[in-house]
């Protein structure tokens, strides 16, 4: 049995509680906001964020950081990305020298184009961080639907200790070294998934969900790799399989929103709206910015960006999509005549 902590009390966090409880741990839930920390010790229950999911009774809520870390085996960041590298901060001197920070959540920072282990290794490099990632809706992991997913560390030993904490039967655990592709593929899917709400709300089909799930883990490898993530990780879990739930989903907040602004809602209104994190919309940027410094295309992600920041009507978006100049669909045809 681990004590472990988990930092952040949203929807991912408090499904990911319930589960390493489950698993037999002893398992410690920190927010910074006090109400939400009183109103689960009152009631049990994530009432907004994960309705229906009991929490077990002796599991501890606090508000105090210093005693959420402490002694903790694990420490599991579970705050939405915009709020990862303040809470680093927050965490670092509490942390002990190689203590396990698992981060699960999804984003790239939009000013410094960090992945989040890369934030949190800067602000405490004293830990050791690892990611986990795939196609996981914390309402289906609460609820014990079967699961799969992928650690990410850069040791094997960290990975596969990791793999034991949160293994179960209904929660398969995979192991990998590609912490970067991971992490890439986690925050560009939360784009590509907006474009495939958008779709949705426009009343389009499944011909061009189809259409969009495939062109973009086109895009969100061609990125990837040209950052030095695996090909594997892309059609692996945390590639081609997050972005299949996340676009297919209706628990998905980033399908939701899409759909929202196909309908005509400003992102404004439609985060709002939505109520929970919408991580795409914080990507978005950092997609950009990225296809820039490496040198690659990525046309849905721009559509995506234009129709969110510049007012671009959805449906412009995706008729510029379907006329842009003729391709290819593979790279290589050598010898082809
Ligand atoms: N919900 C899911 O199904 C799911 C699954 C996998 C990964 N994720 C990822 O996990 C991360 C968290 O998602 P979520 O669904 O739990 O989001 P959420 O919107 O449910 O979580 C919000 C929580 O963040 C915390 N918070 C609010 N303000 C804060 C602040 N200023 N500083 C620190 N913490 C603050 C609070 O505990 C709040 O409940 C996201 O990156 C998301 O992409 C979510
Ligand atoms: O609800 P979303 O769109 O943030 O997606 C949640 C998870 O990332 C799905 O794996």
């Amino acid at each position: 049995m681990a004590d472990v902590s988990i930092i952040g009390a949203g929807s991912w966090g408090t499904a990911l509680a319930v589960l390493l409880h489950k698993n037999g741990h002893k398992v410690t839930i920190w927010s910074i906001v006090e109400q939400e920390i009183e109103m689960l010790r009152e009631k049990h229950e994530h009432k907004d964020k994960l309705p229906g999911v009991k929490l077990p009774d002796d599991m501890v809520f606090t508000t105090d950081l210093e005693a959420a870390i402490n002694g903790k085996e694990v420490l599991v960041l579970a705050v939405p990305s915009p709020y990862t590298r303040s809470t680093s901060r927050m965490m670092k001197e509490y942390v002990a020298e190689g203590q396990i920070i698992v981060d699960v959540a999804k984003g790239i920072e939009e000013n410094t184009l960090m992945t989040l282990s890369q934030i949190i290794e800067e602000e405490i490099p004293q830990a050791t961080v690892a990611v986990l990632s795939g196609p996981s809706h914390a309402e289906e992991v609460g609820r014990g639907i079967p699961t799969t997913i992928v650690v990410g560390a850069h040791k094997k030993e960290t990975a596969e200790y990791l793999q034991n904490l949160f293994m179960n039967e209904v929660f398969r655990v995979y192991i990998s070294p590609d912490v970067l592709g991971i992490e890439l593929g986690a925050a560009l899917k939360n784009v590509v998934a907006l474009a495939a709400g958008i779709a949705d709300g426009l009343g389009y089909g499944d011909n061009t969900k189809a259409a969009l799930i495939t062109r973009g883990i086109t895009e969100i490898s061609r990125l990837g790799m040209a950052m030095g993530g695996r090909f594997e990780t892309f059609s692996g879990l945390t590639g081609i399989g997050d972005l299949i739930v996340t676009c297919a989903s209706m628990h998905s907040r980033n399908r939701r929103a899409g759909i929202l602004i196909g309908k005509g809602y400003t992102m404004e209104e439609a985060m709002e709206e939505v109520k929970m994190v919408v991580e795409g919309v914080y990507s978005a940027k950092a997609a950009i910015a990225l296809a820039q410094k490496y040198d690659v295309q990525l046309p849905i992600i721009e559509q995506v960006n234009e129709v969110l920041f510049s007012g671009k009507p959805a449906d412009a978006a995706v008729k510029e999509l379907m006329i842009r100049d003729k391709k290819l669909e593979i790279a290589f045809s050598e010898g082809w005549e």
